[in-house]
């Protein structure tokens, strides 16, 4: 049977790990490495599907956990699963759950069966089960699915982490026996192991074992400085087989992005686009800018003069100043589809650096614009 999702490896870039790629799914091709806006509770905060496709966007994730609670996977089903509930017609990616528990839930206990926890909203008791997590997915319809996984804080003592790899190499096999429609959706398997080598490379072969149509990297951006990721993804992703997508969860920010292309990343996703646009900050070619800012009060350029986003191309620092100031909606739907812009954007011109093999020049180039050489 043909899989839902396959990786078709374009070209390798000279000057670093980097490759160039495309992942076809049910729901279209996108080029890779690629940055996926997040639309937690079935939307991309503030934005429309077709400011999306504007944008530039060509996967969004949404999650397990959030839509579970609320409206509840069964009425997505309904709806015709999550591509008719929320109009978005490319592919959609979800993770499973298990980060979420972790993250927003108290009272959460982990037993071999599952995780128990409260939920968030309302306190009452809840159980989630690596075979819920692929009900609830299934009942989605996302093109890529995540397996159960821990997502152990950082840091976390070394016989924690082996335990909780293994129980996680456990939880994939059980998500594997729970996936009911492989040939409309792929399951990807997420390694985990902390900073630890050795355990790195033992998830990294349990799940491979398994032979997943795609890999993420689980664990990562919890807290841990840059170096640290930087050094596990150095001896991670080559375990992972090259035929296969690799996706670093939950990052991020630009100089991130670019180190993790540069280490064989092909998929990434975070909040802080979004997030940091809803107070107001905004990324730019030369660094953060708070829009907020009083020097910026008659200041009419655009947000980013390098910029060729709709926004950029037509508001000015003034008037997003203004309507941040006075908590006008609008104000953050503009720093919104920026900072989703300049994220998408910068993954186009990683592309066309790994095109022309100067991927690490590029790097350079971009971090001394953007201030991350300062000391
Ligand atoms: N940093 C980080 C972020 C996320 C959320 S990714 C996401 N879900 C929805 C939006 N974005 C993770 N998710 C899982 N399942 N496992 C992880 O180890 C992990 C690590
Ligand atoms: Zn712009």
């Amino acid at each position: 049977m043909k899989p839902a999702v396959t990786y078709e490896l374009i070209k390798t870039c000279k000057q670093s790990g980097a490759r160039l790629g495309k992942v076809h799914t049910p729901h279209g091709t996108f080029e890779t490495p690629i940055f996926m806006p997040v639309g937690t509770l079935a939307t991309v905060k503030t934005m429309s599907p077709e400011e999306l496709k504007e944008l530039g966007a060509e996967i969004i994730l949404s999650n397990t956990y959030h839509l579970w609670l609320r409206p509840g996977h069964d009425i997505v089903k309904e709806a015709g699963g999550l591509h008719k509930f929320m109009n978005w017609d490319r592919p959609i990616l979800t993770d499973s759950g298990g980060f979420q528990v972790f993250s927003l839930s108290d009272l959460r206990e982990i037993k071999e069966e599952g995780v128990h926890f409260r939920n968030h909203l309302s306190g009452e008791k809840l159980f989630l089960s690596p075979e819920g997590a692929m009900e609830i997915q299934n009942a989605l319809g996302s093109d890529i699915m995540m397996a159960f996984d821990e997502c152990p804080p950082y840091p976390a003592e070394y016989d924690y982490m082996k335990a909780s790899v293994e129980r996680t190499s456990r939880w994939a096999e059980r998500c594997l026996k729970g996936h009911a429609r492989p040939e409309d959706q792929a399951l990807f398997g997420i390694v985990q192991g902390g900073e630890y080598e050795e355990l790195r490379k033992q998830s990294a072969r349990d799940l491979v074992s398994l032979d997943f149509p795609g890999y993420a990297v689980g664990g990562l951006s919890v807290g841990e400085p840059k170096d640290v990721m930087n050094r596990v993804l150095d001896f991670t992703t080559p375990h992972l087989p090259e035929n296969k997508p690799r996706y670093l969860m939950g990052v991020g920010s630009p100089d991130s992005l670019i180190d993790g292309a540069i280490r064989g990343i092909d998929m990434f996703d975070c909040v802080l686009p979004t997030r940091i646009a809803r107070n107001g900050t905004c990324m730019t070619s030369e660094g953060r800018l708070v829009v907020r800012n009083a020097k910026y009060a008659r200041d009419f350029r655009p947000i980013d003069e390098k910029c060729d986003c709709h926004v950029c191309r037509t508001y000015s620092r003034a008037y997003i100043r203004h309507l941040v100031k006075a908590n006008e909606t609008f104000g953050f739907r503009l720093t919104s589809y920026h900072n989703l812009y300049f994220l998408v954007n910068l993954m186009k011109q990683v592309r066309q650096a790994i095109m022309e093999d100067r991927l690490l020049d590029f790097r350079n180039e971009f971090f001394e614009m953007y201030g991350f050489n300062k000391p």
